[in-house]
């Protein structure tokens, strides 16, 4: 017990570089000295502690008084006052890549090292860093060279690599604190023409987790996927450089403007409508007799049924052609975990889906299982206007819900759930409501024609028919939607057999309440 404490101890000198330390550790943790002091200590009932902390601290001193570095040759005389210091580091290659990228420069032809990739072989051995100068590789000396002749000198070479490089004097300092980001938009390393080195670069989606662990490169961050398996870092383009690729992209696309890609206009809150179980509806939008006007958010779903439902194909040709990566948006979203505290209200529950997916239903069965819980908000008429007839058969009748009607339901201490438009998510996504949403994906059409058997829908010409060809479509609305919009979605439910969804759902639902979660930055922070 005392060893093991003085062996701590001495682990603590250690990690001081304090001389001697790292013998003495070594010696202390052997195992037959363990032996002896056991048979000792079990013989003699002496004291120990005293005894054996007098030696241990006399053998230290007398290690310490030793010298056990190499005998090194004096300097000479004439050692120039300004002579660099050089570093030999030695790197054994096996299959990871080195995890540097080198930079020549272009006055003096000097090969420098650009970057160190995080958890990189070259990281992790800590004598490689951004700035150092690379005199030789292998006994080759590498000034004047093309970096792709100093790269292909380290791929002929096996084993052991041998670098003679001058440190970089200020040298920075890698030590950053991991920052976490959501990715919105794709970003291809293959693609990209402007990325220092393609093969240390990472590709990733949108809604994909990052976890940005060097930022010190202006363009060029270096990150992870979470929850990731690779220890090694990969380049990401910065926030900024992202940036001006989209507004690059933006520009140089022919000519069509297109409303889908338009950022949208209103997006006061107050003025969000959320879903409705009144039977007519409608955007200020529709009345653009414009298939992707239809798309440019209003807020409510359910009472768009009757027209939705003739809407599916007209949007589907409309935007296909509309990337989602043609979107200005904002490319990262900085995210932080976040863990409800009890005494807050919960947190908005958003289901999303393709119409006749059976958000509806699942919804509907949640608030039944357990109303005590689950309450969805009461819709009320929102607007009578005579010029939107066309689009509400309900004696032109709007109905809605308001915020005020969610913010009823959460101040009563429960889960509120809506079922709202893919494109209206973004309204909804505010520090106050801190939204959950969760995406109800339709199975394969074998799936759905299986499962689908006595299932219902409502269409503009029929209340109530029964799904006849729509397994297709429906899949493929559900597929664009997802290709669309994932990056809001924090959770996936494929709505196969109804009461497996239920049971999900339920506990979907309470992770979200419960666990911590990652939520953007800005809805962490309070109000000022
Ligand atoms: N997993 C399932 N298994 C069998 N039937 C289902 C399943 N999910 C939903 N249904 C049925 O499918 C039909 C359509 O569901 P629902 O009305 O909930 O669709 P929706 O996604 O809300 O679409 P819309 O917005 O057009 O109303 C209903 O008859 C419902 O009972």
């Amino acid at each position: 017990e005392v060893l093991s404490s003085v062996v701590e101890d001495v682990g603590h000198a250690v990690n001081r570089n304090i001389t001697g330390a790292q013998i003495l550790h070594e010696l202390l943790s052997a195992p037959w000295l363990r032996a002896l002091l056991k048979v000792r200590a079990g013989s003699a009932g002496v004291n120990w502690n005293r005894h054996l902390s007098t030696a241990l601290l006399s053998s230290h001193d007398s290690v310490a008084q030793s010298d056990y570095g190499p005998v090194l040759p004096p300097l000479p005389d004439e050692l120039p006052e300004d002579e660099e210091a050089m570093r030999i580091v030695c790197l054994v290659k096996n299959n990871q890549p080195l995890g540097a990228t080198i930079r020549r420069d272009e006055e003096t032809g000097d090969i420098y090292i650009a970057r160190v990739i995080h958890g990189g072989l070259a990281d992790r051995s800590g004598l490689l860093h951004p700035g150092d100068m690379l005199v030789e590789v292998n006994g080759n000396p590498v000034g004047g060279l093309e970096p792709e002749q100093v790269i292909q000198i380290l791929i002929n070479s096996q084993g052991t690599i041998l670098f003679k490089v001058i440190p970089n004097p200020a040298q920075i300092s890698s030590g950053q604190t991991p920052v976490y980001m959501k990715a919105m938009v794709d970003y291809c390393p293959q693609q990209d023409p402007s990325i220092p080195c393609p093969d240390a670069g990472m590709a990733f989606s949108r809604g994909d987790l990052l976890e940005v662990v060097d930022q010190s490169d202006g363009q060029w961050w270096q990150a992870r996927k979470l929850p990731c398996t690779a220890s090694c870092a990969g380049l990401i383009p910065s926030a900024s450089m992202l940036k001006s690729k989209q507004r690059e992209q933006w520009w140089c696309q022919p000519l069509h403007i297109h409303t889908c890609i338009r950022p949208c206009e209103d997006s006061s809150l107050s003025s969000v409508m959320l879903y409705s179980t009144g039977p007519v509806f409608l955007s200020q939008h529709v009345t653009v007799q414009n298939n992707c006007s239809l798309l440019v958010p209003a807020g409510f779903r359910r009472s768009f049924r009757l027209w939705r439902r003739t809407s599916y194909r007209r949007r589907r040709q409309s935007c296909t052609s509309c990337s989602p990566n043609t979107t200005l948006s904002t490319p990262y979203e900085e995210v932080a975990l976040y863990q409800r505290p009890p005494q807050e209200n919960h947190r908005l529950i958003i289901l999303v889906g393709a119409s006749g997916v059976g958000v509806n239903e699942l919804r509907k069965r949640l608030i039944k299982l357990n109303p005590s819980t689950f309450q969805g908000p009461v819709p009320r008429v929102l607007i009578v206007n005579k010029s939107f007839r066309n689009f509400g058969e309900y004696k032109g009748h709007l109905y809605g819900t308001s915020t005020d009607a969610v913010d009823d339901v959460l101040k009563r201490g429960r889960v509120c759930i809506i079922d709202a438009e893919a494109h209206s998510i973004q309204q909804l996504r505010t520090r106050k409501l801190k939204p959950y949403v969760i995406f109800i994906k339709a199975p394969s059409p074998e799936s759905l024609r299986q499962t689908r058997r006595d299932a219902r829908v409502i269409t503009n010409f029929a209340i109530n028919r029964a799904f006849t060809d729509d397994f297709m479509e429906l899949e493929d609305v559900s597929r664009l939607i997802e290709a669309k919009y994932k990056q809001f979605f924090d959770t996936v439910l494929v709505n196969e057999d109804l009461q497996d969804s239920c049971i999900q759902l339920c506990s979907i639902i309470q992770q979200a309440q419960d666990e911590p979660q990652w939520i953007p930055v800005s809805w962490t922070r309070t109000e000022e």
